[in-house]
């Protein structure tokens, strides 16, 4: 049986973390972008002298790691200098993604969970992509309440993503998350039986 490659997306806050590890602890491999996208230049690598000889000596602090505030004031508002980060960090990102997949047992369901699938046009690599969802204002006083948030950067964060339309006719799956986190893990569970059935069919 071969892989069956799942992508995972929603907006901040919707709740793709807390999807994610019921998927990974129902028996998908989770592979998380944001992870890869630190791995990537971590000390030592390869990725981190690209960005170094790209920004300067000045985004390495004193023990040789990636100063992260330091590169962010060098990307900040400026289009071109993020797109050349970029074109450093998402190819290594999906090399890193690339090499687990294909290192996963046979018959797997990997689960690659991306923020950014839908604006970066990522779906055409996935047999089906999964959109968690949320209302703004659910997700607003999430960002508030659990990850101390002004109203203000949490509406700021929400506006800097596709608009939920946009995400949302990406979705093969659409999971919404505006009631409790059990009924989510309830629907995430469905949505396991149908991935499975699905895949030991094909
Ligand atoms: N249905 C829910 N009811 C209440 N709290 C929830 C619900 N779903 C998720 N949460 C909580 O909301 C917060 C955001 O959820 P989560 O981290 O899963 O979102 P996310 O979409 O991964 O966000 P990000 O894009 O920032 O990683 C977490 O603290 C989570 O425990």
């Amino acid at each position: 049986m071969r892989t069956l490659h799942v992508g995972l997306t929603g907006g901040i806050g919707a709740g793709k973390s807390t999807v994610a590890a019921r998927l990974a602890a129902l028996g998908a491999l989770v592979l998380d972008a944001d992870l890869a996208a630190r791995a990537v230049v971590e000390p030592g690598t390869e990725g981190l002298a690209a960005v170094a000889e790209a920004f300067g000596p000045e985004v390495l602090g004193p023990d040789g790691a990636l100063d992260r505030a330091a590169l962010a004031e060098l990307v900040f508002g400026d289009e071109r200098r993020r797109g050349e980060l970029n074109a450093i960090i998402h190819p290594r990102v999906r090399t890193w993604m690339a090499e687990r997949t294909a290192a996963a047992p046979e018959g797997s369901v990997v689960v690659q969970d991306i923020p950014l699938l839908v604006e970066s046009g990522l779906k055409p690599l996935f047999d089906v992509v999964v959109v968690v969802d949320a209302r703004d204002e659910t997700r607003i006083d999430r960002l508030v309440r659990l990850r101390g948030m002004s109203r203000e950067q949490a509406e700021a964060r929400i506006a800097a993503q596709a608009p939920r339309e946009r995400r949302n006719a990406a979705a093969d799956h659409l999971l919404a998350n505006d009631g409790t986190e059990s009924e989510l893990v309830e629907a995430v569970d469905a949505l396991w039986r149908e991935l499975t059935e699905l895949h030991h069919r094909s």
